[in-house]
């Protein structure tokens, strides 16, 4: 390995902490950082990995096919039974399409959740062990032409004929179209479609259906489908999101996955869920794992980049006639990526809560017990919406921070951010996610106005909150919290309260509601904001003797805390609850803050234990070794593969000596 940039180096020298018990944390425990750090070995040293075609250099079909052959490679792989442990298939894959989506992502992020968590069980024990084996590679194909987010409008129907025991899935029109589903347009020859189910000319809504869509032996299309890919895209460039068309295409009865509803062979249709949004469970499911696996970890990969960067990258001068600093001393850099990197933090700590949520609240489910649903998918949709977003903002940063080569492909920071950004609308679009928990939080407050008590995430709404911040110089957890709560809970009592007024004056319930949605969209944000501070403060309460670790996390957790508030000043001020001379202490510390986390910064984006291979980056290179290696990077530039390029021959020679070789 070639040795470490010094100014890089230097850095690591001064840290003030252990980088690889911080990586523990994060990784939650030192078990499974090794584990994760084998399973990353050995994909690494294997050319199947690491080799083949340079992604940049692809086009787009070449692009797919390469990450068809590594699709191939990871089936042979876990077809052993090597990944058993999904978390071990989880960082397999992670290193096989750094940044990229799988052709087989869908296939395991949903295809299989759904088949598993909405099958009776007959069902589950026929498609599951195939979907497992990759004997068949499946999608999940709900959303339409016409109709992504309004799932109750999908078009597509799935018609019963109690004398076939068959249902026909047909598209009656353009925009029912099947439309984005990934790896539907080449890859998959099965797929969960959500389609709208009809009995006897009643519409029962949307249900799933396993449906085969290509023939098992030479992949042509089955009769009665049209299936193909939908084009270019901003990015996902490696997966074949699809379009689908049915044409009155028959399936037997027993292909209504029927863990939630059952349709009897006459057409009796039973409800077994007790919550009439069960086939919406899957979508939990991706919410809940986007914040930390889509969001944060794209977060962190461009921060490590952005941070080491700057510590390699020297400009200007600080000191008159003095020596280039690194950029990251200039104090205007550090406000660029210092919040940012403590966003990245408080992220992957909300990002760890709801996974652990998620599978503890799932597990009740399954066993019946439903309470806690509205919570999660509260919970879940409104983390998705926020760490998404502010997430993309901050890659976006990273790679502004970054000058020129922040936009250049090598910087690695242009496919981090169009992957990920892609995040914000996949899976449920922001604002709709908001305007979900916005729901809860009406709901909730409503509650706490009768004065019911109010639990989990909303406990705060019928507490009785602070009128006048208490925010000291010290910065406790406890009194930050307290700020949140109280912009949280008087954003949401006062979009509430608008809905009954407007109601009150004779508009109806969707219209008021309507009316007051921005509003509520910003209560629901400010709600996430104040869940995500209490969840990295709950961190700092929970880590166990870690005295390095504890003071440096509390430091990002104050910065995080604070510049939220100085971006949010308003929200904080406008009611005489924050005075000036507070919002003025915080702006400072903002300030202090950086300059304390600054000699940590390197150790901080170093602790997320990113390989360089999965960084994709030369500028974010663990060795600091920039400038040469992007020379060599321009010089592998296809276009430079030859002295003089075809395209001079063709036009440029023509027009300039009149004159044609061709
Ligand atoms: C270590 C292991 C790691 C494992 C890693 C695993 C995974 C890797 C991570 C991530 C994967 C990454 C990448 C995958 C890449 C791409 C995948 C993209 C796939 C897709 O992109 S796939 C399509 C997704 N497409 C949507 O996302 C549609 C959005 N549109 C909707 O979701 C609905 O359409 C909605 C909600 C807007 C309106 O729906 P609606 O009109 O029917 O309902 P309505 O508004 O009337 O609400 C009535 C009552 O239902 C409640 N309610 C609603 N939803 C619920 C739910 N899910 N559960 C429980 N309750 C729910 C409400 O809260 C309300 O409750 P209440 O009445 O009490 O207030
Ligand atoms: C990369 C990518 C991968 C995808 N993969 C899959 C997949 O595998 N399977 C699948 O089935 N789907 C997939 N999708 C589709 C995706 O789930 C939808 O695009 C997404 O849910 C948003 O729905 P939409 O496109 O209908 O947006 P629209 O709802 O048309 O959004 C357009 C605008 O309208 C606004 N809007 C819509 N409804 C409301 C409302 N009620 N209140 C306020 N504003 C509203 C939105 O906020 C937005 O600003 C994918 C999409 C992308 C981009």
């Amino acid at each position: 390995m070639a040795a470490v940039n010094p100014d890089l180096q230097s850095e690591r020298d001064g840290a003030t902490f252990d980088t690889n018990k911080l990586t523990f944390l994060l990784d939650g425990g030192e078990g499974m950082t090794e584990r994760r750090r084998e399973v990353e070995a050995e994909a690494l040293a294997d050319p199947e990995v690491t080799g083949g075609p340079h992604y940049h250099f692809m086009s787009r079909p070449e692009q797919y096919s390469d990450a068809v052959r590594k699709a191939v490679h990871y089936m042979k792989q876990a077809k052993t039974g090597k990944f058993d442990n999904p978390a071990d298939a989880h960082w397999y894959r992670n290193t096989l399409w750094p940044n990229e989506m799988a052709p087989i992502g869908l296939h395991t992020t949903m295809f299989l959740p759904t088949l598993e968590n909405n099958s009776s069980p007959e069902q589950k024990e026929k498609w599951a062990p195939l979907a497992k084996d990759f004997k068949i590679i499946g999608t999940y194909s709900q959303t339409e032409m016409g109709h992504g987010t309004n799932l109750k409008a999908l078009e597509t129907t799935a018609t019963y004929e109690p004398e076939l025991e068959q249902f026909i899935l047909h598209s009656p029109t353009l925009s029912s179209i099947k439309w984005w589903p990934g790896g539907l347009g080449k890859t998959s020859n099965f797929a969960v479609v959500m389609a709208s189910m009809i009995i006897k000319g009643k519409n029962y809504g949307m249900h799933p259906f396993i449906v085969q869509l290509r023939s098992l032996e030479d992949h042509t299309v089955i009769t009665g489908i049209e299936v193909g890919d939908i084009g270019p895209k901003f990015g996902f460039n490696t997966i074949d999101n699809g379009y689908l068309k049915f044409d009155h295409v028959r399936i037997p009865r027993e292909n209504l996955l029927m863990k939630n509803a059952v349709v009897e062979p006459d057409g009796t249709y039973v409800r077994i869920a007790k919550n009439e949004k069960a086939a919406y469970s899957t979508m939990i499911f991706v919410r809940a794992m986007i914040v930390l696996e889509v969001a944060t970890r794209g977060l962190a990969q461009a921060c490590t980049i952005a941070v080491r960067y700057s510590c390699v990258r020297r400009q200007s001068e600080l000191v008159p006639g003095g020596p280039e600093p690194k950029v990251l001393d200039f104090q205007t850099q550090q406000y660029k990526l210092l919040p940012v990197l403590a966003s990245c933090y408080a992220y992957w700590f909300s990002g760890l809560f709801i996974r652990m949520t998620y599978f503890q609240i799932n597990y009740e489910i399954q066993q019946g017990n439903i309470d806690l649903l509205p919570e999660l998918h509260a919970v879940s949709s409104g983390l998705k919406a926020f760490t998404s977003y502010g997430s993309m903002a901050g890659i976006e940063q990273c790679r502004l921070a970054c000058g020129g080569h922040g936009f250049s492909q090598a910087s690695g920071l242009p496919k981090i951010y169009t992957t990920m950004t892609a995040g914000c609308t996949y899976e449920g679009e922001n604002s709709v996610l908001y305007l979900q928990m916005a729901r809860y939080l009406m709901k909730s407050f409503l509650q706490a106005e009768k004065g019911e008590t109010t639990t989990n995430s909303v406990a705060y709404l019928s507490k009785k909150n602070l009128d006048k911040c208490v925010l000291g110089a010290t910065l406790s957890p406890d009194t930050i919290i307290a700020a949140y709560e109280h912009r949280a809970a008087r954003l949401v009592r006062k979009a509430g309260l608008r809905v009954n007024a407007l109601e009150a004056a004779g508009k109806p319930y969707h219209e008021a509601w309507n009316l007051t949605s921005v509003q509520f969209t910003k209560a629901a944000e400010a709600h996430c904001h104040y869940f995500v501070v209490l969840k990295f403060a709950d961190t700092l309460e929970e880590m166990e003797d870690e005295a390095e670790i504890h003071n440096v996390l509390l430091q990002l957790f104050q910065l995080y805390a604070c510049y939220g508030i100085t971006n949010y000043a308003a929200d904080f001020t406008e009611d005489g609850f924050m005075s000036q001379e507070q919002l003025d202490m915080v702006r400072l510390r903002v300030l202090d803050l950086m300059a304390d986390i600054r000699p940590n910064a390197v150790a901080l984006v170093d602790s997320f234990d990113y390989p360089d291979h999965i960084l994709g980056s030369v500028l974010g290179r663990y060795d600091g070794n920039v400038y040469e290696n992007l020379y060599k990077w321009a010089k592998d530039s296809p276009l430079n593969k030859t002295e003089v390029h075809d395209s001079y021959y063709k036009y440029l020679q023509p027009m300039i000596t009149g004159k044609s070789n061709l």
